[in-house]
């Protein structure tokens, strides 16, 4: 009998749950880390995750635990699910852990701050692996739909087309449909500035503005990462694909979506401190769209929309205020 894939999932917060969901359904023998004991033992004994995903039945070839080694021992796969801005801590943890061939597998959607590296970049540096050995998963996948096992398709992207495929096929399930890519790049900044398009709708949702201001948004938002992509060497029709259009559109639809429904929090008039405060999981475009903005500065790229969600969310502007500035910025062609 063939042996069983094994991965390990780091950590057990919803997409990392869910994820680990998908590849223990999909057959293979999964170990979730979780930070918190209590999650573990939840995991392991009621076969829930109550803080992340209340109300869903874990399958039984998910266990978790709180030790790193344990999880990371003989993985085929060491899945990467944890806030984008304590990745490079996290993984400089880990690093001596990984099994000797194991494919690393980042399910961020972020930018680190200051070095405007994508995840799998600093996955990258941080754990010395080559390329063909960092895989990427994305796409419109929020993490709730997916563990109550409801339909969506996917983006499995990685420079080696082969590694690609055999992630593809470890993670396909009745209800999730991987496709792969090799545009690495363009597959990053798809999921990364979604989460800041998605608190800009948000903010217009909360605002009370309407579906064609929605609509605009979404269009514009999509025509300003395929701008940064280009400049920075992806395929333009990445943008068009699962990990742009597809993850835009769920994203801003979404009210399970915690980039919109902090913009919409926002919109409404809540502070950005009170806004922090009701938001219990990760909403990385609040931090990302700073780097986003930076890495657009870097390669002279304009993004109207992003420097206007660093504005609201970070320079105290008012949502009225940016509005008036983004309807009234200098008339353009729609190609540029
Ligand atoms: N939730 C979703 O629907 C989806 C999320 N993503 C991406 O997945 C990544 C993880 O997001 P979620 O699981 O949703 O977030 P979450 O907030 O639900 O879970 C975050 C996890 O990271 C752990 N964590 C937090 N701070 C940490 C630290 N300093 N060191 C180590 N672990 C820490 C938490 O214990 C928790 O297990 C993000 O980049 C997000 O953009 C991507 C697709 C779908
Ligand atoms: O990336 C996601 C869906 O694909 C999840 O979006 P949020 O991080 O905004 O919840």
């Amino acid at each position: 009998m063939s042996k069983s894939v094994k991965a390990a999932v780091f950590s057990a917060g919803s997409w990392g749950t869910a994820f680990g969901m998908v590849l223990a359904d999909a057959g293979c023998d999964v170990t979730l880390w979780a930070r918190r004991p209590e999650v573990a033992e939840a995991i392991n004994t009621t076969r829930a995750n109550p803080d992340y995903l209340p109300g869903i039945e874990l399958p039984g070839n998910l266990r978790a635990t709180t030790d790193p080694a344990e999880a990371a021992a003989d993985a085929d796969y060491t899945v990467l699910s944890v806030p984008s801005q304590t990745l490079r801590a996290n993984l400089a943890d880990w690093t001596s852990l990984l099994a000797p061939d194991t494919v690393l597998v980042s399910l961020m959607k972020g930018v680190e701050l200051g070095t405007t590296m994508r995840m799998s970049e600093v996955i990258e540096d941080v754990a010395k692996v080559g390329r063909d050995r960092i895989a990427v998963v994305t796409g419109p996948n929020l993490a709730r739909e997916i563990a109550s096992r409801m339909p969506a398709a996917a983006v499995v992207a990685c420079t080696d087309e082969a590694v690609a495929q055999r992630l593809q096929a470890a993670s396909h399930t009745p209800y999730f449909r991987p496709y792969t890519n090799t545009d690495v790049v363009g597959c990053e900044l798809g999921g990364a500035v979604k989460n800041v398009i998605g608190l800009a709708v948000g903010i217009a949702d909360g605002m009370g503005l309407g579906d064609n201001a929605k609509g605009s948004l979404i269009t514009r938002g999509l025509a300003e990462t395929t701008r940064l992509g280009l400049a920075m060497g992806a395929d333009p029709l990445t943008f068009a694909g699962l990990a742009g259009l597809g993850d835009l559109v769920a994203t801003c639809s979404s009210p399970l979506s915690r980039n919109h429904t902090f913009g919409t929090n926002l919109g409404k008039g809540m502070t950005l401190q009170e806004t922090i405060a009701v938001t219990r999981q990760t909403a990385e475009g609040v931090k990302s769209c700073e780097s986003v903005l930076d890495l657009a500065r870097r390669h002279g790229v304009d993004m109207p929309i992003t420097e206007t969600v660093v504005g609201i969310v970070h320079e105290g502007k008012p949502p009225v205020v940016a509005l008036k500035e983004l309807m009234s910025r200098s008339a353009k062609s729609e190609r540029r």
